[in-house]
């Protein structure tokens, strides 16, 4: 019987393998998480290849980002736990460097709109395509605690979100489970493919 660490972790190790595969998580980019019952985060090892991560790349932190094992935690780590601290029921980060959300902010300033797709069903709580959901884009920034702080700034003004965008870099979304921000994954990358191509992009 696994404890819940490695319940999570092989559920981040699963996640990673299958983002890799879909070129959503190329070179050593991408980072996920998974928060345990007691509140510790259970996180990728800073700079692991993400298609081929085993037990050992992934590591416990606190809520507050601190490593409890000495190794670092991913350099985004302030960003998944900013998430954390706002949501109560996110259970799940994923950050995957897929194309169509590197290239989303060539074809879209600060926001992307994304209204009537059927698909839209796939994220939470929604379950009619006559909804219009706003995923914002920010410009990247090397300094993770200012952007940690931008991203929450925007939530607290504009209320709740299901993943946002950083220009040139990739995005973010969330659920109750790793399951859950997987399915979100898959429905935003193909959402933002859509919506490029709709404005002139070829297929990235
Ligand atoms: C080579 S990708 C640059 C860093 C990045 O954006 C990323 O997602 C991976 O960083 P980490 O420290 O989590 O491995
Ligand atoms: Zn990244």
């Amino acid at each position: 019987m696994h404890d819940e660490f490695q319940q999570r972790a092989y559920e981040l190790i699963e996640a990673g393998r299958y983002i890799h595969g879909q070129g959503w998580a190329p070179a050593t980019s991408g980072n996920f998480s998974a928060r345990l019952g007691d509140g510790r985060i259970a996180i990728t090892v800073s700079g692991r290849h993400k298609g081929e991560l085993s037990l050992d790349d992934i590591m416990l932190i606190d809520a507050e980002g601190r490593s409890l094992d000495g190794r670092k935690p991913s350099a985004e780590t302030l960003l998944h736990t900013s998430l954390y601290r706002r949501y109560p029921g996110v259970g799940a980060v994923l950050h995957p460097h897929t194309p169509s959300a590197t290239l989303l902010s060539r074809f879209f300033l600060d926001e992307l709109v994304l209204e009537n797709y059927e698909l839209l069903k796939a994220l939470p709580g929604i379950d009619t395509h006559e909804i219009r959901i706003v995923i914002p884009i920010f410009p990247n920034d090397q300094n993770i605690s200012r952007l940690a702080l931008k991203v929450d700034e925007y939530i607290e003004l504009h209320g709740d979100i299901y993943g946002y965008v950083l220009a040139g870099h990739g995005f973010y979304t969330w659920g109750a489970s790793v399951k859950d921000a997987l399915r979100h994954v898959e429905a935003l990358e193909f959402l933002f493919d859509l919506e490029i191509r709709l404005h002139g992009g070829g297929k990235p």
